[in-house]
């Protein structure tokens, strides 16, 4: 059984978020009379606890995930072509970062995606061309270092070439990642939000990873960008799924919420605040990996490894920007009848934290996001073998 908190009124104000949440749900309700049952109080009750009585009250956190993969997996059959598997676009890549958009795209095309591109700065292409001739690189972007002195209309011009040479690409892609490698320049980000404006008007699914889910906010409530509040730019897309690690997550909530993140109520946290932002699917990273659309919330526990070397978020956006596409491609055939977006996260958090554990158990304390990578093969190997 899916969980399901039933937050169906909207907030009145930022402040008493939390407060109407647990007014409003009736599994949480449930749950608090089985926690005074127990002679426990709820503001002291640990996070094992709560599992406990989640159970209790007969609803099921822990996603299924091998089922989820093995539902969802493109199967390999001979009647396909070119594209069929997935096309997916990285827009991510700066002078400073190279490594994270490779890991993000490479990864697409190692779990069976037919083909990804990249869309960095001219600066960042070379060097991520020469990491791997199976990406397909368009050096695209700029950065203000390299338009400054140009006037105003002339950056316009540039910007007005950029977008049209992304959106001839655009229809073709069945998922874009937003973010990885991306960096903070605000030209460049101003750009990007424009890119991701075309995407939700076309239906693309945005994966949005990255200092960018709260950068673009920053930046929007300095007032030096046309749009006015950049979470505009995902609110309400139900197309949209924002990956924020620790740090990225705490501004999140801090913004959105205007409260503080705290381990007690993370589940019931994470659904307001997809609520929030209308319905989008947030998966945030941590020791357990957790996910809701603002609907249902599920978790993906499964053992990974121990090192936190970087990266690891990159190879996750790219996996479930794979994993997503498919889910969609089955449409309602999907038994659980989750939301391909949910399904997607479930999917690329479980298989990235069984490479994960693969390269370590090899790797050990050596273990990096390359040796991740080529584990992620084997890993999706021994849930949905190909024949
Ligand atoms: N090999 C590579 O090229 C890699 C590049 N990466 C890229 O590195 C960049 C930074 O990612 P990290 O995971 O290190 O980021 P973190 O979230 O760990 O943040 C790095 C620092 O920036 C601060 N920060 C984050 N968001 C901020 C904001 N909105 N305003 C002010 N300060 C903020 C944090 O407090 C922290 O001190 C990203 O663009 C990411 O994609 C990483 O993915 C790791 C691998
Ligand atoms: N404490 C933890 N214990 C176990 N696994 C974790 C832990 N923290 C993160 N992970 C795993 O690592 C993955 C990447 O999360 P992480 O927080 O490193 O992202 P990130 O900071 O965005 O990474 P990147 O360096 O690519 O930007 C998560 O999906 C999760 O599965
Ligand atoms: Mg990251």
């Amino acid at each position: 059984m899916l969980i399901r908190y039933g937050v169906s009124t909207g907030f009145t104000s930022l402040g008493s978020v939390k407060n109407c949440m647990l007014a409003s749900s009736a599994v949480f309700r449930r749950q608090q009379f089985l926690i005074r049952s127990l002679g426990g109080y709820s503001d002291h009750i640990d996070s094992r606890r709560m599992q406990d009585i989640r159970s209790m009250s007969g609803t099921t956190f822990e996603a299924d995930a091998e089922n989820v993969m093995r539902e969802i997996t493109s199967v390999l059959d001979p009647s396909k072509h070119k594209g069929q598997a997935g096309k997916i676009a990285v827009i991510g890549g700066c002078r400073e970062y190279t490594g994270a958009p490779y890991f993000a795209a490479i990864s697409a095309l190692k779990i069976g995606a037919d083909l990804s591109h990249v869309f960095c700065t001219k600066d960042a292409a070379p060097v991520i061309k020469s990491y791997s001739p199976e990406l397909i690189v368009h050096p695209i972007l700029e950065e203000s270092y390299n338009i400054s002195g140009l006037e105003d209309e002339e950056r316009r011009c540039i910007s007005s070439k950029i977008l049209a040479e992304v959106d001839k690409w655009m229809e073709r892609f069945d998922c874009l990642v937003v973010g990885p490698g991306l960096g903070r320049d605000p030209y460049l980000l101003e750009c990007v939000s424009e890119i991701m404006k075309h995407a939700r008007q076309s239906n693309v699914p945005i994966v949005i990873d990255g200092t960018s889910i709260t950068y673009l906010m920053d930046i929007a409530q300095d007032g030096l960008f046309l749009v006015t509040n950049s979470i505009d730019l995902v609110s309400g897309y139900p197309l949209a799924v924002l990956t924020p690690n620790v740090n990225e997550y705490k501004r999140l909530v801090q913004k959105v919420l205007n409260c503080e993140v705290n381990d007690r109520d993370a589940p019931e946290l994470l659904q307001s605040l997809a609520k929030q932002i209308g319905g989008v699917t947030i998966l945030q990273k941590g020791k357990s990996d957790l996910i809701s659309d603002g609907e249902i919330a599920k978790s993906v526990s499964i053992y990974g490894s121990p090192r936190r070397c970087g990266g690891q978020g990159d190879i996750l956006s790219g996996s479930v920007a794979v994993f997503l596409s498919w889910a969609r491609a089955k449409g309602k055939a999907t038994t659980s009848q989750m939301n391909p977006t949910v399904l997607g996260c479930i999917a690329g958090s479980a298989l990235l934290r069984k490479a994960a554990s693969l390269a370590f158990k090899d790797k050990k304390r050596s273990t990096l996001t390359t040796d991740i990578i080529e584990c992620l093969g084997r890993s999706l190997e021994d849930i949905c073998p190909a024949c």
